[in-house]
């Protein structure tokens, strides 16, 4: 089977940014090595201060014409003394317009601890700093960064110089969907802290009306605060865990925001960050309906020129971006899983089975080289225990082949009915174990389950015993959360009708237990197999009566 290629627009940029992409490409070329359906196809360009030395801009036509049409790219940092604030051309412009160019409008900056023994190297207490998990999502092409402005010197007003900060509703709802999409990623949902300046901007206070409609409209089942970004950053170094979450802001409070809540994790070389132009994919590569989103990936640093050119850049930061890009625009969880893994073992202390591993802005003396050798040699060992894993059955089929060339070929026999229905009741039992959590994660807290014979929900199929073929004439069933009052229920708690006294002891348990909001399959649709049908939904609402019903949420099954 040929292999899908992704392509992947590498930018290595200034000072350090070479030296701490070289690491990250060495990642993944070593994942594209080892994957059997997959090939990353890496092309460098110029861009950055190093453009501006060649080409005399930042970001030339055929650097931006890669990025457009590649599937993920992978950044280092721009920018230097040697071309500063008062150059002519800066690099820094040709970033801002290399994200207005590719519509990244979705920053997102996680803070958080790759290992738990880089503690000590918090600014903060290790009490105020263990714990910490924070993800910034910051609007990334609107406001003061990209609204109308005018330079001192120029005329008008000769002495005065301006930026405007512009949001419009669209922009602060799209954005507020991806964060609403990243705290819904998490198992429970995180909360959004949404970071403004109501009371003294206008644009802050379209801002806080939009995302409070947007969230409760779209997403009612997350939790929602406001911050103002004066008390937000003194929380960040005084109580940092009061914001972990999502903290959902615009251009210029993210810019400072994310660069503040970075350093609590011991250094700015550790942090990844993605900026994409649309939600994170949450589907495989190998789904058919697999759309990569495109994504620049970088770490949150800047080109450090206080240190370039000397291989003690900490790379940690990079490498985890290349991670983001798999998981994010690629679809690849998996190996992005086995990258950050083998980061936190190569920074766990050794006293705990890690290498201990650290670069100078850590106290160490270990080169930026040292640690991109680390992280590969764990990953190979990763990525090659997983081919032989998959690969077992095959290759014993082989040796097997080549010891008995005569030999007829090997065939699987099923296990006996019995020992069958015994392993369908095990993943009947791990389904039915997940959905307390899935209940909690929509915001639910039961889920009712009506049906007839021969008008069957087709979850139905999916949690009867294996040696059930067909509900009874009507079966009733009512998942909870365990951590209501149903707690010593069974869950589901189910009823085999033949009698009509399901709905009066189902009537009670809902007196007993009061949800306030109950999940139901209906599908106006797909009359027969796809939920309630007309009929018993009819008789569901007779036997509830109005009060209960209006607590019901229709779900499409
Ligand atoms: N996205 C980007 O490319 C980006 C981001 C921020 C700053 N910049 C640019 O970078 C240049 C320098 O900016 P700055 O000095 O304010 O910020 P910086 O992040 O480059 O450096 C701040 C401090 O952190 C240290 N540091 C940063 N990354 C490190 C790493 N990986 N390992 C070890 N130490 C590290 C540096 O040595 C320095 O002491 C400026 O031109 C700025 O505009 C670019
Ligand atoms: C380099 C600069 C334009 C950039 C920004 O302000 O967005 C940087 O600080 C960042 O956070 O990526």
């Amino acid at each position: 089977m040929a292999k899908k290629t992704f392509r992947i627009v590498v930018l290595p940029g200034d000072g350090i940014g070479p030296e701490v992409v070289a690491e990250a490409v060495r990642v993944l070329e070593t994942v594209s090595a080892a994957s059997s359906d997959v090939e990353l196809k890496l092309e460098t360009y110029d861009f950055g201060g190093c453009a501006v030395d060649k080409y005399g801009i930042a970001l030339t036509e055929e650097t931006l014409q890669a990025c457009q049409q590649a599937d993920a790219i992978l950044m280092g940092a721009i920018g230097g003394p040697k071309w500063g604030v008062n150059a002519k051309v800066r690099p820094e412009q040709g970033l801002l317009s290399l994200r207005k160019a590719l519509g990244l409008y979705a920053n997102i900056r996680p803070a958080n601890f790759a290992s738990e023994s880089l503690l000590a190297h918090s600014p903060l207490k290790p009490a105020i700093a263990q714990g910490v998990n924070i993800i910034v999502v910051r609007e990334l092409i609107g406001g003061a960064y990209f609204g109308t402005r005018k330079e001192l010197g120029v005329s008008p007003d000769e002495d005065a110089a301006w930026d405007t900060m512009t949001y419009s509703v669209s922009e602060v709802q799209r954005i507020t969907r991806v964060a609403a999409q990243i705290a819904l990623a998490a198992d429970p949902p995180l909360p959004i802290h949404s970071v403004d300046k109501a009371n003294v901007l206008a644009s802050s206070r379209l801002w806080r009306k939009v995302a409070t409609e947007t969230l409760q409209n779209e997403y009612p089942q997350l939790k929602l605060d406001h911050q103002l970004v004066d008390s937000a950053s003194m929380i960040i170094v005084a109580n940092p865990k009061k914001l972990n979450g999502v903290i959902l802001t615009e251009n210029l409070f993210g810019d400072i925001l994310s660069d503040e809540s970075s350093v609590i994790p011991g250094s700015l070389g550790l942090l990844p960050s993605a900026s994409l132009a649309g939600a994170p994919s949450v589907a495989n590569y190998a789904e058919l309906t697999f759309k990569t989103t495109p994504g620049l990936y970088e770490p949150i640093h800047g080109s450090a020129p206080d240190i370039a050119g000397q291989g003690i850049a900490n790379p940690i930061g990079t490498i985890l971006s290349a991670a983001m890009l798999l998981r994010y625009s690629l679809g690849m969880d998996k190996p992005a899983k086995a990258i950050e893994e083998a980061v936190r073992k190569v920074l766990d202390s050794r006293d705990i089975g890690g290498e201990g591993l650290r670069t100078a802005d850590l106290g160490g003396s270990h080169k930026t080289k040292d640690i991109g050798d680390k992280v590969v040699e764990i990953l190979k060992a990763t990525l090659m225990r997983w081919l032989v894993f998959w690969s077992l059955p095959f290759l014993s089929l082989t040796v097997l082949a080549q010891l008995h060339p005569e030999a007829p070929a090997p065939y699987y026999t099923l296990p006996s009915l019995r020992e069958q229905a015994e392993i369908l009741d095990r993943w009947r039992d791990e389904r039915v174990a997940r959905i307390p959590d899935i209940l909690k994660k929509y915001g639910v807290d039961a889920w009712l389950m009506s049906q007839r014979e021969h008008a069957e929900d087709t979850i139905w199929w999916s949690i009867k015993d294996a040696t059930e073929f067909a509900p009874h004439r009507r079966t009733v069933v009512l998942f909870h959360t365990n951590s209501s009052s149903l707690t010593g229920h069974p869950n589901p708690i189910r009823w085999v009708d033949n009698t009509g006294q399901v709905w009066p002891e189902l009537r009670a348990i809902l007196r007993t237990y009061q949800p306030d909001r109950i999940a139901v399959n209906t599908d106006r649709n797909i009359a027969f197999a796809g939920g309630l049908h007309v009929g018993e939904w009819d008789a569901l609402h007779e036997q509830l009566g109005d009060s209960w019903m209006e607590k019901t949420l229709r779900t499409s099954s």
